[in-house]
């Protein structure tokens, strides 16, 4: 090893230690004496150690797997415990070890911006809205709202959601922003308040699955007859794609209800199946998601190839993690992963609910506008 190689091992060390100790100290928590390669391996050991029922698996067909869709419905809703096992408290350590608070980190994440343009990507439910019971309620707040306002007049900003265009705009009501409906099926530019109002075809970019709009309408007319035998069943048609949410249904009948929906989906091959937040989602399978619209939002903004950009992405379901692969794929940008408890995931950072997305947008707009001043 030469000695230019030694000092920048050890300038290496120290800067893991440094880091290890600004994120255990921001987030409460005790890093354990001992050397670095022995920190490095204790946080890896970690990360394997995250107990199972938390990772939740993608649904990839539906061909007579109704069982694991039914494990997979229940991983995604990990029942909780008023105080955690010394195991679960262990893996939550680790996991904030290698996820920290966005809102910790935030110098950092400015920092690693450096001077690069920012784009900023949110996800809707869970992100900007908390979730609830009845999806058609799940408003904004109005501090939320004036923070996307803001957002959107210092960074290019866009909403990526599996919700419609039109459930979409009618909740954040700001023309101003890119709208990404349907998981991405659906790419709207912004758009003068009149047009917008009117849901006329003003400003749309992309729409991958035009030719699914009949079978996907023909498939929610059969699923809402199907679903009916199950209580608290109820299916919500958002254009390019179907969610049947199963919040309300008792856990009994979640068997039940699968079976309908695969029965269904037996007979349409060029359907799939994923799954959020308590929902069977069902979609084209095309090769689209958020990451491609994300990817199709960067080159359309003009950094196709860029690296000059950094695109911050925030969102909470399983859905946005093919954003967050897209992310760590480019090297470029921040995933930021909403969740309180520990999840697989390739978000870098973490948010604990939309009232900190809020907080951490709004940072994001002083920062903006403090360092817009210092260039003057
Ligand atoms: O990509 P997103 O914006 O996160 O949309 C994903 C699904 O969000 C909605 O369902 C979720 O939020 C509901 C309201 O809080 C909640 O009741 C439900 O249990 C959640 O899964 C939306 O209704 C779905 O259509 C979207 O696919």
């Amino acid at each position: 090893m030469t000695n230019q190689n030694v000092l920048e091992k050890s300038r290496l060390n120290e800067r893991i230690l440094e880091l290890a100790k600004s994120i255990s100290n921001s987030n409460g928590l005790e890093l354990p004496r001992a050397s670095v390669p022995e920190l490095v391996a204790w946080f890896v050991d970690g990360l394997f150690a995250q107990p199972k029922n938390n990772l939740i698996k993608p649904l990839e067909d539906n061909n007579g797997k109704v069982n694991s869709w039914i494990d997979s419905m229940r991983a995604s809703s990990p029942t909780r415990t008023k105080q955690g096992s010394e195991n679960q408290n262990r893996n939550q350590t680790h996991w904030t070890l290698f996820h920290p608070s966005a809102l910790n980190m935030f110098d950092q994440i400015m920092y690693n911006s450096n001077g690069k343009q920012i784009v900023v990507f949110l996800d809707y439910d869970g992100t900007l809205s908390p979730i609830v019971t009845d999806p058609d309620r799940a408003f904004m707040s109005k501090k939320m709202r004036a923070t996307l306002k803001d957002i959107a007049k210092h960074f290019p900003t866009a909403i990526v959601s599996g919700r419609c265009l039109d459930k979409l705009f009618s909740f954040v009501r700001l023309s101003e922003l890119y709208y990404a409906g349907s998981h991405g099926m659906d790419i709207k530019g912004p758009t003068n308040r009149r047009s917008t109002k009117k849901g006329n075809n003003d400003g749309v970019l992309l729409q991958p699955a035009n030719e699914f709009l009949p079978m996907i309408n023909e498939v929610y007319k059969i699923l809402v007859e199907k679903t009916k035998c199950v209580p608290g069943a109820m299916v919500e048609n958002n254009k390019f794609c179907l969610s049947v949410h199963f919040r309300c249904v008792d856990e009994k009948s979640w068997a039940a209800l699968a079976e309908q929906v695969s029965l269904v989906l037996n007979e349409y091959p060029k359907l799939k199946l994923t799954q959020g937040r308590k929902v069977l989602e069902i979609r084209p399978t095309i090769k689209w998601d958020k990451g491609r619209a994300l990817e199709f939002l960067l080159e359309s903004l003009g950094f196709a190839n860029s690296n000059n950009v950094f695109p911050i992405y925030i969102g909470d379901d399983r859905t946005d993690e093919d954003a967050f692969k897209v992310l760590s794929n480019r090297g470029q940008g921040s995933g930021i992963l909403v969740s309180k408890i520990p999840k697989e995931t390739n978000a870098s950072y973490t948010l604990q609910d939309p009232s900190e997305v809020g907080e951490f947008l709004r940072h994001l707009v002083d920062w903006k506008r403090t360092s817009s001043r210092s260039h003057k």
